[in-house]
């Protein structure tokens, strides 16, 4: 475990170490990956199906008998998952569907100056592509999180790609959302499918979800596609920065770094904190819980590209956190919650002791597809907004485009617009021959 090495001291080091020190692990065969992934969406857009059925025995070892799921396996799945944890689904989807239903985008209808009625209407998009990751770990979970905010939005054609083997437990998530359309299909050839559609599956307007490089690359690649479908985000591989003080618990810190490094081998953590002691126990910690862990090489790989920073103070951790804008941020400093205001760059925030990130996980409320790579800094998490568009509408009466005439006519002038300025002035001068008419 290598994170011992990686310890460091903020302002011992030169601009180039810090910016070392909090770039993403690098991922390899970049520049590979982006050429298969551009062959794999070449093929399935050229050989629909046949694509879906060759790249399924290459990458996922399946023979696939029908893409699409039968309704009645679909149905059954609530007769082949236990109680338990038809009940924890339950529970999860009551809290992520109270947090996501305060989301839905409100329509504006304003006068904004006698005779100029300007609105803005909602509606869904029509046609969304849900993709659950199921490489290293089928993701139950992400189904919640991308189905509920997806049904709250009434989107209508809601559909599910997900890699074989499809668990019955995914299929009762997605039954319990709604949803009736699942696809076993993973990797860039599901992206690939839900962008151009196959005999099977129909192209969608927009795709959503989490992924490993190859996914996330498809998702990238699509999405430049002139009139082709669009995409969420880059959802890519887990992070977690721990902002922590002499006060934070030193084992339930390890014990958030370890969930998140077992996500997959290109995880990152970073800790930062202003007490060299709880570093130093921390890692005592983590050696110890690694002894019982499962998933033990995606843990090791994940730590070996994990940092831990000691800071003079409270706020030079803050400062690094913001520069980093990682995807979860959790704060376990004496009073966490003054600290929120500070914070700019950060998708997801868990603030003091009892608020690991696997509650977020799974089943606070808030949703676990977040940004990463640092778009944190511009992009926000899901919600329900994702799943929704806007349309904005006017009405002007006669009165309300004369009082507003001059000021078009001025502005499309002074653009040199002439024949914009002449379709306000000629109605105008229809008006005044009806009046000079009477
Ligand atoms: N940012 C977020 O919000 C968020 C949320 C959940 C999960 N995640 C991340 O999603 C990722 C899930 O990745 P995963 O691998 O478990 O599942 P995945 O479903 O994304 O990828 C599996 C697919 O990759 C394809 N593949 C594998 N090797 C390939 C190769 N050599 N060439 C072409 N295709 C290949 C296969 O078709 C396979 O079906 C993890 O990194 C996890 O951290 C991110
Ligand atoms: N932490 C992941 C997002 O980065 C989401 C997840 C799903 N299951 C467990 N965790
Ligand atoms: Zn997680």
């Amino acid at each position: 475990m290598n994170i011992c090495k990686n310890i460091y001291y903020w302002s011992n080091l030169n601009a180039q170490d810090k910016k070392q020190i909090l770039s993403r692990p690098a991922v390899t065969n970049k520049k590979q990956i982006a050429k298969d992934v551009e062959n794999i969406i070449h093929t399935v857009k050229k050989e629909r199906n046949q694509a879906l059925y060759k790249y399924s025995k290459l990458f996922d070892n399946f023979t696939i008998k029908d893409i699409k799921k039968k309704n009645i396996d679909i149905i059954n799945s609530k007769n082949l998952v236990s109680q338990e944890f038809k009940k924890a689904v339950q529970i999860a989807k009551k809290n992520i569907f109270k947090f996501h239903n305060l989301q839905k985008l409100h329509e504006i209808d304003i006068e904004i100056q006698p005779g100029i009625r300007c609105q803005k209407l909602i509606r869904p998009i029509e046609s969304v592509g849900l993709y659950i990751p199921g490489g290293t770990a089928p993701l139950i979970s992400t189904v919640l999180m991308l189905a509920i905010p997806a049904m709250i939005a009434q989107c209508k054609n809601i559909v599910l790609c997900s890699p074989p083997k499809i668990s019955n437990e995914i299929l009762y998530s997605a039954y319990s959302c709604g949803i009736e359309t699942i696809y076993e299909i993973g990797g860039a050839q599901a992206i690939a499918a839900l962008a151009f559609g196959t005999e099977s599956i129909n192209k969608v307007d927009k795709i959503f979800g989490p992924g490993n490089a190859y996914v996330t690359e498809a998702k990238l690649q699509v999405s430049k596609i002139i009139n082709g479908p669009s995409i969420d985000m880059l959802a890519g591989p887990s992070e977690l920065l721990i902002i922590a003080d002499e006060t934070s618990r030193a084992d339930f810190i390890a014990l958030d770094m370890l969930s998140q490094s077992e996500h997959g081998y290109d995880s990152q953590i970073i800790l930062v904190t202003s007490s060299i002691n709880i570093a130093e126990e921390v890692i005592i910690h983590i050696k110890n819980f690694l002894k019982n862990s499962d998933r033990i090489d995606c843990i090791n790989s994940s730590l070996n590209n994990s940092k831990i920073i000691i800071t003079n103070d409270i706020m030079e951790c803050i400062f690094i956190s913001n520069l980093y804008a990682p995807e979860h941020l959790i704060i376990q400093t004496k009073n966490p919650r003054s600290l929120l205001k500070n914070i700019i760059n950060a998708g997801s925030i868990f603030l003091g002791l009892w608020s690991p990130e696997s509650a977020g996980d799974y089943a606070s409320g808030t949703n676990h597809v977040l940004p990463t790579y640092g778009s944190a800094r511009s992009i926000s998490g899901l919600g329900v907004s994702d799943f929704q568009k806007s349309m904005t509408v006017q009405e002007l009466t006669c009165s309300g485009l004369s009082n507003i005439a001059h000021t078009i006519e001025i502005l499309a002038e002074s653009e040199q617009l002439i024949a914009h300025k002449n379709a306000v002035s000629f109605r105008l001068s229809t008006i005044m021959d009806n009046l000079n008419d009477v």
